[in-house]
């Protein structure tokens, strides 16, 4: 709080300073004030007051501009431009360029002067407030005229400064009516310019002002008064006014005045006066000239010290605008650089994640290839261990023939389904066969003998039995032989084969021949059970059996076989092993013998 309201009670302060300054520029230009106006200037931009700072530099270039220190107030003016414009204060503003258009007034730049007046015009009738475009807008048609009085346009002048109509009474009225007395005199019409000249309130103020602005009335009164004819009158004036201006740089002036005295001291006829003035007059000319001439000068170097200034600022703002650009493209490279850290990363994360998939597939798929093998070799040994562990057991060890196991699993395979029907040679033979006394074979020459004898039966029957008969093992010392596709009589044929193959074969046991024989009885399948059923292979078996067991007991060393039943069988079939023989008797059973 305290620094706040020390900054505004500073910044009254600079206020008022200004104020003052202001004022005693109105007085009369001093170059005494200048430091001041500096000091003025430092604190304002200390403290950050950029209006003020604006200010003062304005009123630095007036005083400069009013010592024909073109240079730099051309400098100062454009500075307080540079800062007034942001602050948006168009009544600053328009003071500025007034001041500016002066400038190019007195270097008699006309066209620049022209346009920065149109600058204020438009500033002062777009933007300033009413209250304070009233004033500043006959400040701008003062210096409209004095532009149009200074390109000889003194009608346009007059016309202009006319306008200018201030309500009440100030400085700017007077310099008004001094500028139209000015306009008057230049089309000769002096009655005018002495009326205006002649006014006490004009006459009071600008004598009472600055030095400048006597010599100008002093100078305006002169001309009316050489215009009026008042050769004395005009010669008296113009001497006061041309005092006045020694020692002081209006030379326009000066010459001017001196002009005037010539002119009138020669209407007077004291035309040595008048050489005398005409002389001064011409070196005053000359001076003027000088002075103009150093003025464009000056004007030429500040413009160039202006523009070398604006191309510094515009290569530091060109240096810092590729500052920030190589900056961002820093950034950018430090950015890419980081994507493509992060992509390479990725990529190679991928690369390694693919690889080892690829790679886990791969050992996958050789694992299971050989698993494939492992398990098809596997599958094929246990399908040959299998098979032959089947094989195993469906042999019988001993003989070589297939054993009952095999029987069972493939007859029902053999016995065709449309066995039923009438054709006899579609009759399957089921024969069972034992050797006779075969205990007394093993009791007298050993149970090895025994197995040779059961050995060479069997191949006996292999060779007295085609390829599509079944030859099995039955039991201890019994086969069974299944014919298919055979007839009664042809099973008759067979069986006898058989029977005389075993006893005329030449049985050698321990080096000694022996007498081997055996029974047979078979049954035809189908075999009809009357005239409705049909008897399965296993009762076809047991009545082959039966058969059998007739011959053993009747007989041996022969066979007996079923060839059809006259009446279905009322008792079992194992029960038909008694009375099979009275059953034959009595026709119930029709069966061959061979005995
Ligand atoms: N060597 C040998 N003998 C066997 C085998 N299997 C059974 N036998 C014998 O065969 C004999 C069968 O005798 P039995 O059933 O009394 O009949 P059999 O002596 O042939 O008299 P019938 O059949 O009435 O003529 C028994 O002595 C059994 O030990 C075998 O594989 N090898």
């Amino acid at each position: 709080n305290t620094s706040i309201e020390s900054n505004s009670s500073q910044r009254e302060d600079l206020s008022k300073m200004l104020m003052h300054l202001t004022d005693s520029l109105k007085e009369d230009y001093d170059l005494n004030l200048l430091p001041q106006v500096r000091v003025l200037r430092e604190q304002s931009k200390q403290l950050g007051a950029k209006d003020l700072q604006a200010r003062s530099l304005l009123l630095e270039g007036l005083i400069r501009q009013h010592f024909g220190d073109y240079k730099h107030s051309l400098v100062l003016h454009n500075d307080a431009l540079n800062i007034a414009k942001p602050l948006n204060l168009p009544t600053l503003e328009v003071q500025i360029y007034l001041a500016m258009a002066q400038l190019e007034m007195d270097l008699e730049r006309f066209r620049y002067a022209q346009q920065l007046l149109d600058q204020a015009y438009f500033l002062i009738t777009k933007q300033v407030a009413a209250d304070k475009a009233h004033a500043l807008m006959g400040e701008y048609m003062l210096w409209q005229g004095s532009l149009y009085l200074l390109k000889g346009s003194y009608r346009q002048a007059l016309v202009t400064l006319n306008d200018a109509t201030l309500a009440e009474y100030t400085l700017l009225t007077s310099k008004l009516a001094l500028a139209r007395a000015w306009a008057h005199l230049s089309i000769g019409e002096y009655q005018k310019a002495s009326k205006l000249l002649g006014s006490d309130l004009v006459k009071q103020s600008v004598l009472k002002r600055n030095l400048h602005l006597r010599v100008r009335y002093k100078l305006t009164s002169a001309t009316a008064a050489l215009q009026a004819g008042n050769f004395a009158t005009a010669i008296d004036t113009a001497k006061q006014a041309l005092n006045d201006t020694f020692g002081t740089r209006f030379l326009t002036e000066q010459s001017l005045l001196q002009n005037i005295l010539a002119g009138a001291h020669a209407q007077l006829g004291d035309f040595e006066q008048a050489h005398l003035y005409l002389k001064r007059f011409a070196l005053s000319q000359q001076a003027l000239n000088l002075q103009k001439r150093n003025n464009k000068l000056l004007q030429l170097e500040a413009q160039y010290s202006l523009a070398a200034q604006k191309q510094q600022l515009s290569v530091l703002e060109k240096d810092n605008a590729l500052q920030a650009q190589q900056l961002i493209q820093h950034q950018q490279q430090i950015d890419n650089a980081h994507l493509a850290q992060q992509r390479g990363v990725l990529g190679l994360l991928l690369i390694v994640l693919v690889v080892g998939f690829g790679y886990w597939r791969w050992h996958n798929k050789r694992y299971l290839i050989t698993l494939k093998q492992q398990v098809a070799e596997r599958t094929e040994e246990l399908a040959e261990r299998n098979k032959r562990l089947q094989a195993l057991s469906f042999t019988d060890s001993l003989t070589g023939l297939n054993n009952r196991h095999y029987f069972f699993s493939v007859i029902d395979a053999q016995i065709k389904p449309d066995a039923s029907t009438n054709s006899e040679k579609q009759e399957m033979i089921f024969c069972l066969l034992d050797i006779d006394h075969f205990k007394k074979v093993n009791d007298t020459y050993g149970h090895a003998a025994g197995d040779i004898v059961l050995q060479t039966i069997a191949d006996i029957l292999k060779q007295c039995t085609r390829e599509s008969d079944l030859v099995i093992r039955w039991g201890g010392e019994e086969f069974l032989i299944v014919m298919p596709n055979m007839t009664h009589n042809e099973a008759i044929e067979a069986v006898e084969r058989v029977r005389r193959q075993v006893e005329c074969f030449p049985f050698v046991v321990n080096e000694q021949p022996i007498q081997v024989t055996c029974s047979i009885g078979f049954a035809p399948y189908p075999l009809m059970n009357g005239a409705k059923s049909t008897l399965s292979w296993e009762q076809v078996i047991e009545l082959a059996d039966n058969g059998l067991y007739m011959a053993k007991k009747e007989h041996r060393n022969a066979w007996v076989g079923l060839q059809s039943l006259n009446q279905p069988l009322n008792s079992s079939i194992k029960q038909l092993n008694e009375d099979y023989r009275s059953l034959i008797n009595s026709g119930q059973v029709i069966a061959s013998t061979s005995y």
